[in-house]
């Protein structure tokens, strides 16, 4: 792990995008979303790579937008929540950054992204049999890749960007 970057890590509407701008906000860094850096380099969004280019498409060029932006230093990044599917994601953000994984209980992530249109995965008549699956699916990864875990469902996001900070602070001042 290297802690001059913090990337997060976890299942949509865990709130990545939101605490990962704020806390690049307080730390004065510079914040990049894979997401939106994959939106801003193909000129499209997240559900048109989906249509036309399906999951597989997309994650090929999530590989390439993560390999790209965990090269940056002194940066704080938010993945999108399959980012750790694959293999050489989880490896290049475990090497290259303090890893924090933002858990969210099914339930609380369902009222957050009830009106969302922009999350492909969540357009099914069972979001909730969906998300399920995916936290099946996933919660191994995020706990193998994390090095730090929050709970995002039981706090306003101010909190949890103290509760990230106040670790890292404290792994910054251990390692001078
Ligand atoms: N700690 C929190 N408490 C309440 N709402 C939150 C919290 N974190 C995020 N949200 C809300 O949940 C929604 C999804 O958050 P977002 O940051 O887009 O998640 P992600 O990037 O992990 O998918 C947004 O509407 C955001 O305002
Ligand atoms: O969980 C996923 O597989 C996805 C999460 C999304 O990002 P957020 O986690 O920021 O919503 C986005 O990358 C895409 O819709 C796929
Ligand atoms: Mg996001």
């Amino acid at each position: 792990m290297r802690s001059e970057n913090i990337y997060l890590i976890g299942l949509m509407g865990a709130g990545k995008t939101t605490i990962g701008r704020q806390l690049a906000k307080t730390l004065k860094l510079p914040f990049y979303d894979s997401d939106k850096a994959i939106e801003e380099a193909t000129g499209v969004n997240i559900p048109t790579i989906f249509e036309f280019e399906g999951e597989a498409g997309f994650r090929d060029r999530e590989q390439k937008m993560i390999r790209h932006l965990t090269q940056m230093h002194g940066i704080v990044l938010a993945t999108g929540g399959g980012a750790i599917l694959r293999e050489e994601n989880r490896h290049l953000l475990k090497e290259n950054g303090f890893v924090v994984y933002l858990k969210c209980s099914v339930g609380r992530i369902l009222e957050r992204t009830r009106k969302d249109t922009q999350r492909p995965l969540l357009r099914t008549d069972n979001p909730r049999a969906r998300l399920e699956s995916l936290y099946a699916e996933r919660e191994p990864l995020y706990l193998a890749c994390a090095d730090f875990k929050v709970d995002t469902g039981v706090m306003q996001s101010r909190a949890v960007v103290n509760r990230i900070l106040e670790h890292y602070r404290k792994l910054n001042s251990n390692s001078e």
